[in-house]
């Protein structure tokens, strides 16, 4: 369903995933995914990020984040098999995705939008939520005092798109809340011929 958001498009699904699916869904990727700390820039100087990280996606998905390129690790087949469903709800053709684990509620991702410029303009972006529930903020580019947060349960789907990216930063902030450990996949089109990728 849609989700109403001046500037931006957002539609959201809480229970996209069946209950059951999701949970061997999980379990699956907990395993079968390469799980790995990336190195993320935060005010010039080189970080772990707080969060384990696998860049998945087709041969030539490769993708710059925070200024490291990040060569594609290959679909695990638990994900392979989820595709077309993801396609489907996000109405484009996804080539990769990136999983986060956040295990703890010290695990976060900061204030950021996905605009990097291989993902083209008004990129599509498919977000499914496994695990614990975090909640996911919001803030307008321009307007700070236009905010707001959702909470994404296990097995939700939220579909970014249209000017959402242009427009908003998001972030998963830290909590003092006792969370269980919580795996997100957000599935992007990689635009090979868009300036800051290569093939
Ligand atoms: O974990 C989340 O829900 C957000 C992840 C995110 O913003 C991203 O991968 O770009
Ligand atoms: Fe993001």
């Amino acid at each position: 369903m849609l989700y109403p958001i001046p500037d931006g498009t957002l539609s959201f699904k809480p229970d996209w995933l069946p209950r059951a699916e999701a949970d061997e869904l999980l379990a699956g990727l907990m395993d079968s995914i390469r799980w790995e700390t990336h190195r993320i820039r935060m005010f010039g100087r080189e970080v772990d990020s707080p969060r384990l990280s696998c860049w998945i996606g087709d041969p030539g998905a490769s993708y710059v984040y925070s200024r490291t390129r990040f060569e594609p690790r290959p679909w695990p087949a638990a994900l392979q098999a989820l595709r077309p469903r993801i396609d489907a709800a996000a109405g484009v053709v996804m080539n990769s995705v990136l999983a986060n684990l956040y295990r703890d509620g010290r695990d976060a991702m900061g204030w950021h939008s996905d605009d990097e410029p291989e993902l083209g303009p008004r990129p599509v972006i498919a977000s499914l939520s496994l695990g614990g529930t975090r909640r996911f903020a919001f803030k307008h580019r321009r307007d700070p005092t236009k905010k707001f947060a959702l909470d994404l349960p296990h097995g939700s789907l939220l579909v970014m798109s249209g000017e959402t990216q242009a427009h908003w930063r998001h972030a998963l902030p830290r909590t003092t809340r006792e969370v269980a450990p919580r795996l997100n996949l957000t599935f992007r089109q990689i635009k090979p011929n868009e300036p800051g990728s290569f093939v």
